[in-house]
């Protein structure tokens, strides 16, 4: 019997390409936020993720201001949480708007993994310890860093807890963040007792149309 003639490949949309370093490794380039996404679709659709393919993936991209605009929701008061894409139920991406002066509470990440690339402006990212099971003291700080234009962080509930903090009085900030598993709930911890608060979190907008929340009072994490 013939066997049927072998099918030229299609040519991918993405490109993958061999960036520079010491141990070369195969990486990805989004050149676009359409293109970031789809390609996260891929990754995630696997069993296993591969943390650094990921961050470097998100690195990879490079803001643009005209393909993110539409998400990005500011509230006068606190930092909002903009749902861009649910990841076929495998991650949830979404775009965070940081007025001036507008900070996250101390919180875990509800043992997901969780990515934060910056988009614009600056944020200044605090870790700490978890505090004693017991304890009732200061918690205690392990390092803090300023994350600029494009880079991307990653920190789950091993590494540690966190704040986040747009520190500039003049100009807002804006992050994309992927959480995976998707969680809807985090603890916040208070930074001189250590004692912890569970908090759900909503989004303010989802797919760029904003959100009617039931609650009168919103339960965000700041
Ligand atoms: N993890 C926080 C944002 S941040 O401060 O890392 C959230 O999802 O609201
Ligand atoms: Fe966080």
């Amino acid at each position: 019997m013939e066997l049927p003639a072998v099918m030229e490949q299609p040519v991918m949309m993405e490109q993958r390409v061999m960036m520079e370093q010491p141990v070369q490794t195969e990486m990805w380039k989004a050149q676009s936020l359409a293109e970031l996404v789809r390609i996260l679709h891929r990754l995630f659709a696997e069993d296993k993720i591969c943390v650094e393919e990921v961050q470097a993936l998100m690195e990879s991209y490079e803001s643009t201001p005209e393909e993110w605009l539409q998400y990005a929701q500011f509230d006068q008061y606190r930092y909002t949480r903009n749902l861009v894409d649910s990841g076929n139920g495998k991650f949830n991406l979404m775009i965070l708007c940081w007025g001036e002066g507008h900070g996250s509470s101390i919180h875990d990440h509800t043992d997901s993994h969780c990515f934060m690339k910056i988009l614009q402006g600056n944020l200044k990212e605090t870790l700490f310890e978890w505090p004693e099971k017991k304890g009732n003291g200061e918690m205690i700080k392990k390092s803090e860093r300023v994350l600029r234009e494009n880079q991307c962080a990653y920190i789950n509930d091993s590494i540690g807890l966190h704040r986040v903090e747009n520190i500039s009085h003049t100009e807002s900030a804006v992050s994309l963040h992927l959480y995976s598993p998707p969680f809807d709930s985090c603890n916040t911890f208070d930074q001189r007792t250590g004692h912890k608060h569970k908090v759900k979190m909503t989004f303010y907008s989802q797919f760029g149309e904003r959100t009617h929340c039931a609650t009168a009072v919103p339960q965000e994490n700041n």
